[in-house]
């Protein structure tokens, strides 16, 4: 029984790993993931210069998921590209991916120029959630602007490329955004990042649980299992085939992961589980998998992807 998996034309070990942002952030976190059942990392998003992120309490773990409003906290896109060209040389062959993200299209433009011009040979992933020009909601809801930035980034950059896309909710939304991601050579789609803006409240304190945005955060965890595999799923019926998708959301057990791939997802990416219980959620969530697929007579995720059946 196999949980292996390919995406860009690269083969993984394990179709699982984490979300950017998770257990992610250097060197330290990074081989812990490495040297985890995870078939691969990502790194957390890098931007042009290094960032100190929001004051803290930023994330905050609930019975059912998690709250969170970093800011972005990371050491830079250079420390990235260093830490993940040593890693393609202790494990030639490995695939990483790298987390990227610009706050215009230049430095978007930017920021793939420095990664074509270095030795990383892995995917990168863009991430869409972040802020647009103040009036304007973040990039990926405002389609026109991440039709111009896919534009830009296919301009710039031929490696293998993937966008982190927001969760959507109408299904005019989910067409209008297939129309435009159909136009370009993606490599695959990551659905979903958090459900932004959520409020989490201590009522013993009558007070929010996040010192930043006076408490509002992107929310993660079970509450958006639903939301991620409606995702998932919506994108995997209107997407041209060779985008492939990575599905994001909800996972806490080897049944999450199932029910991700039958919606469509050729990986997946653990978080707010990945916080709460270490790397090694990624030995239980694989072995929960391959009981699933044992029991149902299932040896490779090719015989159930996206297969999830709808009522005649
Ligand atoms: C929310 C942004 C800070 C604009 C982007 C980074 C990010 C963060 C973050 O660093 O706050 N948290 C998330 O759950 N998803 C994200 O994509």
């Amino acid at each position: 029984i196999s949980t292996a998996t390919k995406l860009a034309n690269r083969s993984f070990s394990n179709c699982m790993m984490n979300a950017a942002g998770v257990w992610c952030m250097d060197e330290a976190e990074l081989t812990a993931i490495d040297d985890s059942a995870a078939g691969t990392f990502v790194t957390k998003s890098g931007t042009l210069v290094s960032r100190p992120g929001n004051p803290e309490p930023r994330y905050y773990e609930t019975a059912l998921g998690s709250i969170n409003s970093m800011g972005l906290p990371n050491h830079g896109i250079d420390y990235y590209l260093d830490v993940v060209a040593a890693f393609q040389k202790k494990n030639p062959g490995k695939t990483y991916f790298l987390s990227c993200t610009g706050f215009s299209i230049e430095q978007d433009q930017t920021l793939l120029r420095k990664i074509k011009d270095s030795e990383f040979n892995g995917i990168v992933e863009l991430n869409l959630s972040c802020p647009n020009v103040p009036g304007k909601p973040q990039i990926g809801y405002d389609f026109e602007t991440v039709d111009q930035i896919l534009a830009a980034v296919f301009a710039e950059y031929d490696g293998p490329l993937g966008v982190k896309l927001p969760p959507y909710f109408d299904l005019v939304h989910f067409d209008q955004m297939a129309v435009i991601l159909n136009k370009y050579p993606l490599a695959y789609i990551n659905s979903i990042n958090s459900i932004g803006n959520g409020l989490y409240i201590d009522d013993e304190k009558e007070e929010v649980v996040i010192k930043p945005k006076n408490g509002f955060g992107g929310i993660g965890g079970e509450y958006v299992k639903p939301t991620a595999l409606a995702n998932v799923h919506a994108f995997y019926q209107r997407l041209k085939p060779e985008i492939q998708i990575i599905g994001t959301g909800g996972i806490t057990s080897g049944r999450d992961v199932f029910e991700h791939i039958l919606c469509g997802a050729s990986m997946v990416q653990v978080g707010t589980e990945l916080a709460k219980e270490g790397p090694q959620v990624f030995e239980r969530l694989t072995k929960e998998l391959q009981d699933i697929m044992a029991a149902k007579g299932y040896t490779t995720l090719a015989d159930f992807r996206g297969k999830l059946r709808h009522q005649d």
